[in-house]
């Protein structure tokens, strides 16, 4: 399955919260090992289980303006009360290497992407509902009620932008999404 001849990329992964996007890379990560996931900075605090350093980094907001401020990454946004960024340095170099690399990142950061790196393949993940969208953000248990309201108002917001990327992927059965992924990743 694993084929390591294709040539390195950038890719982008989008879409509203508890849409499926964290189980759809992990599985990718787990079938394909020339895929490489950058690991965004966050100020957000760690959910239960969530690793500092694997899930994410975890920093103050001090840090996070700092790191902006030394233009050490490559898109940053506010998402929901946090921001969070892309670090630039590893990009590049896994790129170079020959290797997918994926960003999961929310719409501003995606349009900045497209600004900074025209050529990367930007790709939006749909529910198949807002209900059932719903439905995924409860049953995560992950966040608060105020916490899941805040993604569903931002989620039509984002819905409303599918338009504006190369691709456009229904999550309602997970293979079926994991394949149209694959098909757009590896297409050339
Ligand atoms: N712009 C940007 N968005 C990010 C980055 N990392 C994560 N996100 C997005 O931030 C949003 C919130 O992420 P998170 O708090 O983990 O919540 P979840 O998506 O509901 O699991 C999601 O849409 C992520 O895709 C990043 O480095 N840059
Ligand atoms: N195709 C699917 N069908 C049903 N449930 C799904 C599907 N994909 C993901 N989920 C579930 O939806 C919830 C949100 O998924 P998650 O990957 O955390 O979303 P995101 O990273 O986009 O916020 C999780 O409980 C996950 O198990």
């Amino acid at each position: 399955m694993t084929n390591t001849s294709h040539s390195g990329k950038l890719a982008v992964i989008a879409g509203p919260s508890g849409v499926g996007k964290g189980t759809l890379v992990r599985s990718l990560l787990q079938r394909h090992q020339e895929i490489y996931l950058s690991i965004s900075m966050t100020t957000r605090s760690p959910r239960e289980g969530e690793v500092d350093g694997r899930d994410y980094f975890f920093v103050s907001r001090d840090r996070f303006q700092q790191l902006v401020g030394e233009n050490q990454l490559l898109e940053w946004a506010e998402f929901a009360g946090n921001c969070y960024g892309t670090p630039r340095a590893q990009i590049e170099d896994n790129i170079r290497q020959g290797r997918i690399v994926l960003l999961e990142i929310e719409l501003e950061g995606a349009r900045q992407i497209k600004d900074s790196f025209p050529e990367a393949l930007r790709l939006f993940i749909l529910p198949p509902s807002i209900a059932e969208l719903e439905r995924r953000l409860r049953s995560r248990q992950s966040d608060s009620p105020e916490a899941i309201a805040r993604r569903l108002e931002r989620a039509t917001i984002e819905i409303a932008a599918a338009d504006e990327f190369d691709r456009q992927i229904i999550n309602d059965n997970l293979d079926e999404a994991i394949a149209e992924i694959e098909s757009a990743l590896f297409a050339d």
